[in-house]
């Protein structure tokens, strides 16, 4: 059977009853590449162009995304804001995706990249902002295997953590996981399995980091200039052209 990555990651989690989820075929090892990929060879969303944006959880990234989206016509594509719709649609990995961002965890790559995948897909844009991922080593093999896409370069939000731990307790958006016990183990995974990924693209010369223990305006600032210099745009010229022509 053709999988997903070269060389094997395991997949590892508990669901709480695999029975009742059907996620044996998870479990026991890698979905079939057919059940990500499609029939087409490189369709238009292969040939976007993708920033990952990455950083501690309450770092700020959702926050910056949508700034970027209103001055640059990126879209925005949050891997957890997905996760989170998945378990809203009544979808069948719906009870074990909950019970992995309740406990921190990271999701079987699989799924997180479906999702992303299928919302580039219907996007219709070709710039995307893909907030949160790739979480760690095996997100990002899945997805260079699956979506055959580079990113441009990758966004780092640097924040020490007792102002992320600030910022998530002070948020008020009603999420399961940002509570102090969920918190710390948010932060653990991101120390031991994101930033692994943060020095992977700094070895590639892909790293942009931005101090983001500001306030939100100048950390856009940086941000902004940062957008300017990268895509050889002054602010909004894409995504003024781009009204005008609808
Ligand atoms: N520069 C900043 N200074 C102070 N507060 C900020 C700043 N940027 C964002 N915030 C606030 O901190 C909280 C977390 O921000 P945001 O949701 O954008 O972070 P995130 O990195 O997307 O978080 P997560 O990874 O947990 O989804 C929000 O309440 C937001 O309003
Ligand atoms: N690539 C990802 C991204 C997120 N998750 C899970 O969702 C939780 C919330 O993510 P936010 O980016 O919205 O903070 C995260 O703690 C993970 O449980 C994931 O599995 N894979």
């Amino acid at each position: 059977m053709e999988t997903l990555v070269d060389a094997p990651i395991k997949v590892s989690f508990s669901p709480v009853n695999p029975i009742s989820l059907s996620l044996q075929p998870i479990k026991s090892g890698f979905l079939p590449i057919s059940w990500l990929q499609d029939d087409h060879e490189s369709p238009r969303w292969q040939k976007s162009t993708v920033v990952f944006v990455l950083g501690g959880p309450g770092s700020g990234k959702g926050t910056q995304c949508a700034n970027v989206v209103e001055h640059f016509g990126y879209t925005h594509l949050s891997a957890g804001d997905l996760l989170r719709a998945e378990i809203s649609s009544g979808s069948e990995f719906g009870a074990m995706i909950q019970s992995m961002i309740a406990e921190g965890r990271i999701v079987p790559s699989e799924i997180t990249v479906k999702l992303l995948c299928e919302a580039m897909k219907e996007s219709g844009n070709d710039k995307f902002l893909i907030d949160g991922f790739p979480r760690n080593q095996e997100n990002r093999i899945v997805f260079e295997n699956v979506a055959k896409i580079e990113p441009a370069f990758v966004l780092f939000f640097d924040c020490p953590e007792e102002e992320l731990e600030r910022r998530i307790m002070n948020r008020n958006q009603g999420r399961e996981d940002d509570n102090i016990e969920t918190i710390k183990k948010r932060f653990k995974v991101f120390v031991e399995s994101t930033l692994p990924i943060v020095s992977y693209y700094e070895s590639k010369g892909k790293l942009r980091k931005i101090s983001a223990a500001k306030p939100s305006a100048e950390v856009f600032e940086a941000v902004k200039d940062l957008f300017a210099s990268e895509t050889g745009e002054g602010e909004a010229r894409d995504h003024l052209n781009k009204k005008i022509s609808v």
